[in-house]
């Protein structure tokens, strides 16, 4: 037997035939080809030299004896699912060699076989495998950057949530994921994927509140071409992308009763129809919601359908807020800060203080807060070190209730943001208020017209909406009726429900 531990050349390839001439006459055409090739007279012998795992493509016969090549198939697989196979099969046993495709062979040739066909289909097979390897290493790569180590964090309520999420991952369970604005729900969502059955096909997000009424049907649902005015051809919804996958539906309260019972239907039926269209599509989609408010006052207040409301809950997940486990701040800091330090010239430290000074804050805006305050100082502050004064928070645990927006970006004269005890408005606190005074202005006077607001201030529609985020700013009044706008993903940007007032050009909750 060869040594199956030669380094790699173009690829390493076992041919196993249990007749000798045919076996060395393959193997030698291979080896001119500069493939390692190695041999096996019999089924046995073959799995033998496999469970080294380092073949990357099986030649076999199929008639052998006493295994023949389709068992051999079939047990190559379980010891090396990734192992590309050709089957070689005499003239005449067509049907063999698509019951082994069926059973998972790549390719079959027909002996005799020319040359050129072996090298041609070798070499397909080998670039498969080459590339079969290029995905695994991105979804492992994927899945860590997104799995459970994404998650920063060991105090005693991440550890409660991570068991929790690792046991319902396995699961196809809809779940349901509760925690004020920033606490992290998305990348909980991304774990619960990462981490499933379902993490080699598409995480799909959605976040309602940004996404008019009827744009979200059709986004959601997908629409018939002329299903409505500049509907100019039909298109997939996201329950659709996400087939085999996870569609997660952020901020599931903030849309209408109308909507609502649509969603219901699709996840009870498991079905999907695009607008304008009567014929339903079966999809098989793991539904993860999420949202920022207190899920039982919104289902008592009628905001949120009850029957929608025991379809999602199937398992509940609550992300804690950052007030409730301070004991992650340092480590949350520290990755934000190499995070930081990676795209910048002048990598930073924390000092000791500063950690304490931000430990005995209250983050209202929780980890999403800390990641803006971190990245504020890794870009701002003149030393290696960043101190207390480079974190401009106002002391003391401030403990909003759901969803309602952090005091320390509302107060602008003389608020958290507004001053230092010690000295002025840093820079970062002007831009933001300068920001925060453009925006409200023009939310004044376009309302809920998002996408003019946008287009007077010179950014796109997602900027807009992720600066309204971060600064808590929303426009007055809510605007189910938007025509949906196609051709782009995301166009209007609007809100149900009030949830800041802007009147005259300031700020009221
Ligand atoms: N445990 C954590 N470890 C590392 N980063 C975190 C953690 N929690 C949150 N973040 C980061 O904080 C930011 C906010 O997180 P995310 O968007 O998941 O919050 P959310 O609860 O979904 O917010 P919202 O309700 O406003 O949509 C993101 O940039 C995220 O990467």
């Amino acid at each position: 037997m060869t040594d199956a531990n030669t380094p790699p050349t173009r690829g390493r390839l076992l041919v196993v035939d249990d007749q000798r001439n045919m076996r060395a006459t393959t193997a030698l055409l291979l080896r001119a080809e500069n493939y390692t090739v190695f041999e096996a007279a019999t089924g046995e012998e073959a799995l033998a030299q496999l469970a080294s795992g380092s073949i990357d493509l099986l030649l076999t016969d199929l008639k052998m004896e006493p295994m023949d090549g389709l068992t051999l198939l079939r047990r190559a697989l379980e010891v090396a699912p990734r192992l590309q196979v050709i089957m070689m099969t005499a003239f005449g046993s067509i049907e063999s060699a698509v019951e082994a495709m069926r059973l998972g062979a790549y390719d079959y040739v027909t002996k005799p076989f020319k040359e050129s066909e072996l090298r041609y289909r070798v070499e397909r097979a080998l670039e498969r495998a080459r590339l079969q390897r290029d995905v695994d290493n991105l979804t492992t790569d994927f899945n860590q950057r997104h799995g459970l180590s994404a998650l920063v964090g060991r105090s005693a309520a991440m550890r409660e949530l991570t068991t929790r999420l690792m046991r319902v991952a396995q699961s196809d369970a809809t779940v349901l994921i509760q925690g004020e604005s920033g606490t992290g729900k998305e990348l909980v969502a991304r774990a619960l994927h990462a981490h499933s059955r379902r993490k080699a096909r598409s995480f799909v997000p959605v976040n309602c509140a940004a996404i008019s009424e009827s744009l979200l049907e059709s986004e959601l649902f997908g629409h018939a071409k002329g299903a409505f005015t500049g509907a100019v051809k039909s298109r997939r919804g996201l329950f659709e992308e996400a087939d085999g996958g996870t569609l997660f539906i952020d901020e599931v309260t903030e849309t209408s009763p109308t909507f609502q019972s649509k969603l219901l239907r699709a996840l009870q039926e498991g079905e999907v129809r695009r607008v304008g269209e009567s014929t339903a599509l079966r999809v098989d989609v793991r539904i993860v919601a999420a949202t920022n408010r207190d899920i039982e006052s919104e289902v008592r207040d009628k905001r949120l359908r009850q029957d929608l409301y025991y379809r999602l809950n199937v398992v509940a997940l609550r992300v804690p807020p950052l007030r409730e486990r301070l004991e992650d701040v340092p480590a949350l800091a520290e990755h934000f800060l190499e995070r930081a330090n990676a795209r910048s010239p002048n990598p930073k430290r924390l000092s000791a203080a500063a950690v304490s000074h931000l430990m005995s804050y209250g983050f209202p805006g929780n980890v999403r807060e800390l990641e803006n305050l971190v990245e504020q100082a890794a870009a701002l502050a003149e030393g290696d070190e960043l101190l207390p004064e480079d974190f401009p928070v106002r002391q003391g645990r401030m403990t909003p209730a759901h969803g309602t927006p952090s005091v320390a970006f509302l107060d602008g004269q003389g608020g958290a943001l507004g001053r230092n005890a010690s000295a002025g408005p840093t820079l970062a606190q002007v831009v933001e208020e300068a920001e925060r005074h453009a925006i409200t202005q023009a939310l004044e006077r376009h309302g809920v017209d998002l996408a003019r607001v946008a287009d007077e201030l010179g950014v796109s529609s997602t900027t807009l909406w992720r600066k309204m985020k971060r600064l808590n700013l929303r426009p007055p009044v809510s605007w189910p009726g938007n025509s949906p706008e196609v051709g782009g993903r995301l166009t209007h940007v609007t809100f149900p429900r009030p949830w800041i007032q802007i009147r005259n050009g300031r700020v009221h909750r």
